[in-house]
């Protein structure tokens, strides 16, 4: 009778889920899915006990087998009902990923000799593509995956998944990042500059070993700009040398990002009271800066522009969601990325001095005689400076394996032989396919010049979009063949498009504070650690959060002695 009971169970979850859990999504419905189970369970408990005579204890025992089978039913049929689809070469292991980055297994598709990689929970449907011609194909055709749903009802440019808010969104952000507002945000650096020299002048001094901790300092550095260009806030996490309160509750929650669990999961996990506490009041105090713009509209900050449809009136209610969205997006789409990819470079430049000096040299050409301050439109075009960034976002790209796309309903050809069928999550983490062997000769060397006068060193060009590709306009891509020397100046990408619309910024930002810094100063190893223990250090704790979290870099800065340099 209980195996009766065992199988009547299983069953009718294997029902439930071709039935109904196979159709449509139902990431976000997962709080209130357990809640019925709970109560599913609690009547089953009372009816047992109450009509049928058992005792307590009896009933839970039978409402819990019942409900295992029925858990168990549902899974396997799941399990069994979704294929693995993706068809791609790897090499054999591959470059290994930052720690906690997307975890997939490896494993023999039907056609034998080639390998696709399966990310847990299989559930999910979901694949990681290294193919050459994947990441361009997948991002030109993508929609966002469910995993974007993950701060709903609160959304944002980035995160919705309806295209016509979307295409609205980006066209008040490419806005924000039209020519004409480029020389506030250039000034906004330069102010900053002069605190970012201020603390490690400081910091060099108060250390007993002169050494900086680099990774907090641009770590503080990138969020004070952020603050300023965002909101006009002035974090100062430069000057008190500590993290701003905010910026530690956006920390601690990125953290939990980086375990990387199934979207339902985080959902359900976001509905018990108190553990988002810490995200929510980030996003409030974001909100807040947010609500004090609409008091100075005129300031050409990037919240004025974001802004602009609802400045003389109340908000709705959707669009408080859609700005709460935004004034945390601000943020956190701008010093993270940013503050990775300047740590990641002088990092690279330290264990690199012959390189350091080349750019050094070709910083001072560039510069007018007379000239002592660094300007963009002086720098902007430097090669190496340009390819010292290039080499730095395809290796340590600043997002570098998330980016999960669904696939069309009709699917897509990656390639003659390689096929996804539809609606099947995709990602091609930049991580592995800048480290390639099919897309780069000698992809684990630093080698700045492969992005201007060695461009044999790139094998499929295609590959390369840390800011990502567009899903109309393959924005990065999308001209003449020398990709390092752009265009921090154009306008921001096409409506339509989801790749970076900060990335006129973001250049402006890296140029600027890479050639300050190596103006400035003699920036050296610590004598005290030999290079493998530096590497170990900044490589062996480098963690991905959806934004790259580079580990532990210690460095000496030394004032260069010329007049030139000085602020
Ligand atoms: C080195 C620095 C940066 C890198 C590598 C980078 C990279 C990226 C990538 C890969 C995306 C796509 C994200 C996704 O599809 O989920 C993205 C989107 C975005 N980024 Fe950046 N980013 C950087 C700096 C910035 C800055 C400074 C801003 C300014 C606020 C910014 C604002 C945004 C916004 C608003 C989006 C969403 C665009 C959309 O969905 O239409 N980013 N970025």
């Amino acid at each position: 009778m209980a195996c009766l009971g065992i199988l009547a169970a299983a069953f009718l979850g294997a029902v439930a889920f071709i039935t109904y859990f196979h159709h449509g999504e139902h990431h976000l419905h997962g709080a209130s899915y357990f809640i019925q189970f709970l109560v599913a369970c609690g009547i089953s408990t009372a009816y047992l006990t109450w009509r049928q005579e058992y005792t307590f204890s009896e009933s839970i025992q039978t409402t819990i087998r019942t409900a295992i089978s029925f858990l168990a039913g549902l899974y396997i049929t799941a399990s069994s009902t979704v294929s693995v689809p993706s068809i791609h070469s790897i090499d054999s292991q591959g470059p290994q990923v930052p720690e906690s980055a997307v975890s997939g297994s490896s494993f023999k598709s039907d056609n034998g000799n080639k390998r696709i990689s399966l990310s847990s929970p299989p559930i999910e449907n979901m694949v990681q593509s290294f193919v050459p011609k994947a990441l361009k194909k997948i991002h030109d055709t993508g929609r966002k995956a469910p995993f974007y749903d993950i701060n709903k009802p609160i959304t944002s440019i980035q995160t919705t998944r309806d295209e016509d808010l979307h295409k609205q969104r980006r066209k008040l952000w490419g806005s924000a990042f039209e020519k004409t507002r480029l020389p506030y945000y250039e000034a906004s650096i330069h102010e900053i500059h002069a605190n970012l020299l201020a603390r490690i002048d400081r910091d060099s001094k108060d250390e007993d070993d002169g050494l900086v901790n680099v990774t907090r300092l641009i770590n503080h550095y990138a969020f004070d700009v952020m603050g300023k260009v965002a909101y006009g806030t002035d974090f100062d996490m430069l000057g008190t040398g500590k993290s701003h309160k905010a910026i530690d509750m956006l920390n601690e929650s990125m953290a939990l990002i980086g375990f990387m669990l199934p979207i339902w999961l985080i959902r359900v996990a976001a509905a018990i009271p108190g553990l988002t506490r810490k995200w929510s009041k980030f996003v409030a105090y974001c909100f807040e800066q947010m609500e004090n713009c609409r008091l100075k509209p005129d300031s050409p900050v990037i919240a004025s522009s974001l802004l602009s449809p609802c400045k003389d009136r109340e908000l709705t209610p959707a669009e408080k969601r859609v700005l709460h969205g935004e004034a945390q997006l601000l943020v956190v789409a701008g010093s993270d990325t940013t503050s990775a990819a300047i740590v990641c470079a002088l990092y690279k430049l330290a264990l690199n001095p012959q390189i350091t000096v080349e750019l050094r040299e070709a910083i001072s050409a560039s510069l007018p005689v007379d000239e002592t301050e660094i300007r963009a439109q002086h720098i902007k075009g430097i090669d190496i400076l340009n390819g010292i960034i290039n080499e730095t976002l395809r290796l340590y790209p600043p997002i570098p394996t998330a980016l999960w796309r669904l696939t069309p309903a009709e699917g897509v050809w990656i390639d003659e032989e390689t096929y996804i069928p539809g609606n099947v999550v995709v990602s091609t983490p930049h991580y592995v396919l800048g480290r390639s062997e099919d897309l780069y000769e000698r992809p684990d060397d630093f080698i700045p010049e492969r992005w201007y006068s060695k461009r044999e060193m790139i094998k499929y060009e295609d590959s390369f979009a840390p800011f990502t590709i567009g899903k109309e306009i393959p924005f990065f891509l999308n001209k003449p063949k020398v990709t390092t020397n752009t265009n921090h100046n154009s306008v921001a990408p096409d409506i339509g498009s989801y790749s970076c619309v900060g990335r006129p910024l973001a250049m402006l930002n890296l140029r600027m504070t890479l050639a300050k810094l190596i103006h400035t100063y003699d920036i050296s190893l610590p004598s005290s650690m030999t290079m493998e223990e530096v590497q170990a250090a900044m490589e062996g704790s480098m963690k991905d959060n959806f934004t790259l979290m580079p580990g532990q870099l210690n460095l000496i800065f030394k004032r260069r002695n010329m007049a030139r340099a000085g602020p």
